[in-house]
This record gives structure tokens, sequence and C-alpha cells, in this order.
């Protein structure tokens, strides 16, 4: 069986209504809505509606007729997912990434672990995260810099924010070199069930929790922190947006890792989180991208 999202194309402010409409009648019959920014220099928004099984034209209609009053000229569009097998053929061509200790590999690249490596299996690819974008890789060097470090050990870190988490690998990284307990959310339901699929196949459930929200908006974020180091891997925008969401989680002394960060846009980052008291420690640099520790 397959997997199916309908969605349409529209700015910031369309989503957030679209989301609105949509949640009140959809979220109730066990349909997640998800908005995503897909392009950033557009500003161009996704507003989905995951479902399974079979696509449905009467499902698609009332999507349309919902939306009808605010977006009357909304193209409904369909994407369909494969099923597990697919998800596995497409991730045999992708090579095993080595960042600082961690490798990161499919299952079929199982025999290239070396005994000292901090290895992550991960199953699933609907989600981003395979450790192959500078964006992923700059994090679990960084990560394992910042959990090393720490002066307080890892009671400092503890616990652990990964906001965005996509395939779960930052928050099963996290989980790996030590004691911590990790909160590992994305706005997008089907993110969620593939880093909670990644945390159990990687033994880390009893550390890692997965959790499917939007920003900070969930009772989970003040039931959990204040967080001792949050690892944010978004876009250099939203990230802007969020600092002082972040500054209000962040436990006192606590870190924050940003990533998805061009290099070009890395003084305005910086600029938003100044000026929420925090302060630059260290710059890692991957294809153009930039990750970033702040205290
Ligand atoms: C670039 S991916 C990073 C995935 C993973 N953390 C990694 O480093 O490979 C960004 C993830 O953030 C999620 N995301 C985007 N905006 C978000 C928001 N406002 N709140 C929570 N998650 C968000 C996306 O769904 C996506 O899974």
């Amino acid at each position: 069986m397959s997997d199916h999202r309908y969605y349409f194309r529209t700015d910031e402010a369309g989503a957030n209504r679209g989301l609105d409409l949509l949640d009140r009648i959809f979220e109730d019959e066990g349909l997640p809505v998800s908005t995503m920014e897909i392009d950033e220099e557009r500003r161009i928004w996704e507003v989905s509606i995951y479902a399974p099984g079979d696509p449905d034209e009467t499902l698609r209609q009332r999507i349309a007729d919902c939306l009808a009053g605010d977006f009357p000229k909304a193209m409904i569009e369909l994407e369909t997912f494969g099923d597990t097998d697919w998800i596995a053929k497409s991730l045999e061509g992708l090579k095993p990434v080595r960042a600082g200790r961690f490798m990161v590999y499919g299952a079929h690249d199982r025999d290239a672990v070396r005994p000292h490596d901090l290895a992550i299996e991960l199953e699933a690819g609907q989600a981003f995260g395979t450790g192959h974008h500078g964006t992923t890789a700059g994090c679990l060097e960084m990560i394992e810099i910042v959990m090393r470090a720490h002066p307080e050990g890892f009671g400092g870190v503890d616990p652990v924010l990964d906001l965005g988490t996509g395939s779960g690998v930052l928050a099963i990284a996290a989980s790996m070199l030590g004691p911590v307990r990790v909160l590992a959310t994305d706005i997008d339901p089907v993110a969620t069930r593939v880093a909670r699929y990644n945390v159990r196949h990687n033994r880390a459930s009893r550390q890692v929790d997965c959790v499917t929200a939007p920003g900070f908006h969930s009772t989970h974020f003040g039931e959990c922190g204040p967080f001792g180091l949050i690892i944010a891997n978004i876009l250099a925008r939203p990230l802007m947006r969020m600092a002082p969401d972040i500054r209000r989680h962040l436990a006192p002394g606590g870190s924050v890792i940003l990533s998805g960060i061009l290099a070009s846009q890395r003084w305005q980052v910086l600029a938003a989180y100044n000026g929420q008291g925090m302060r630059h420690v260290k710059t890692l640099w991957r294809n153009g991208w930039v990750t970033m520790h702040l205290k």
C-alpha cells in the first residue's frame, strides 16, 4: 500500500491560513496537515494533507471546497509515496558518510562499519537527513565537538532538543554520545514517523522521543525543557524568526547548533541570535553551508 499527500503552493501567510482552514476539518479525521517552506529565495510554501491508501478524488474535492473561499485558484496537486521496498531501493545508491566519529549508512553497507565508528543505520528515505547534505554532516561533527567539550559533562547538555529532526539522524547521534534525553520534533508528520522508525532501529528509543510540532507549538517543549543543547538544521529565515523561542527554551549556559545556513547568510543569522544575548563560539563550513555553535 502507498501513502500520498495532496498539496498546494502559496506564500507564508497563505500557508498559515491554509493550515488553519484544513486543520479544523481534517485533523479530527486523523489526516495530518503540515506546512513547509520549499523555496526560500522565492518564498514559496506548501500546505500538505497526508492520507494513507490509494488517492481519493472525493478527498481532493473536499480539500478544494474547504479552500475555495480563501484560495479560489489553488491548484491541488498529488504526490504518491512508494512502499518500503521502493524506499530501500532509493537508498541503495547512497554511499556511507563519515562526519567526525559518526558513520551514517544504509543496511546494504553494514559491512563497511569499523569497530570504533559511531554507526547510524538509516532504513527509510522519505525524510531529509542521510548525512550526505553538508548541513547534516556539519551538525554531526559539531554535536560531537560540543558534547565532548562541555565543561559540565553530558549533564550540561541534557536534555537535548533536535528541532526539525527529519530522519532523526541528529537525535540518534546525540543519544550515542552520552546518557542524555532527546526531544526530536518535526513539522512534517511523515518525517516524525520516519524518525521514530530510525530511532527504534538504532536502539535509541529509551532516550529519544519523536513528536510532530510546527516550531515551538506544542506543550512538549515546556514539559521537557529547558534544553542544555538545541540543534536546529532548518533554513536561515525560519531560524532567525525562531531566535527568541530558541533563547526562551535554552537552559542557562546552554548551547545552540544552527545549520541550513548559506555562507552568505551567516551574519544575518548571527545578528538575530546576538540580539537574544547569544555569542558565536565556532563555525564549520561544508559545501557552501555553515554550521554554527552559539552559547
Ligand atoms: C534540512 S532538514 C534537517 C533534517 C535533519 N535534522 C538533518 O540535519 O539532516 C529540515 C527539517 O526541518 C523540518 N522543519 C521545517 N520547518 C520546521 C518548523 N517550523 N518546525 C519544525 N520542523 C520544521 C522539515 O520538515 C525538515 O524535516
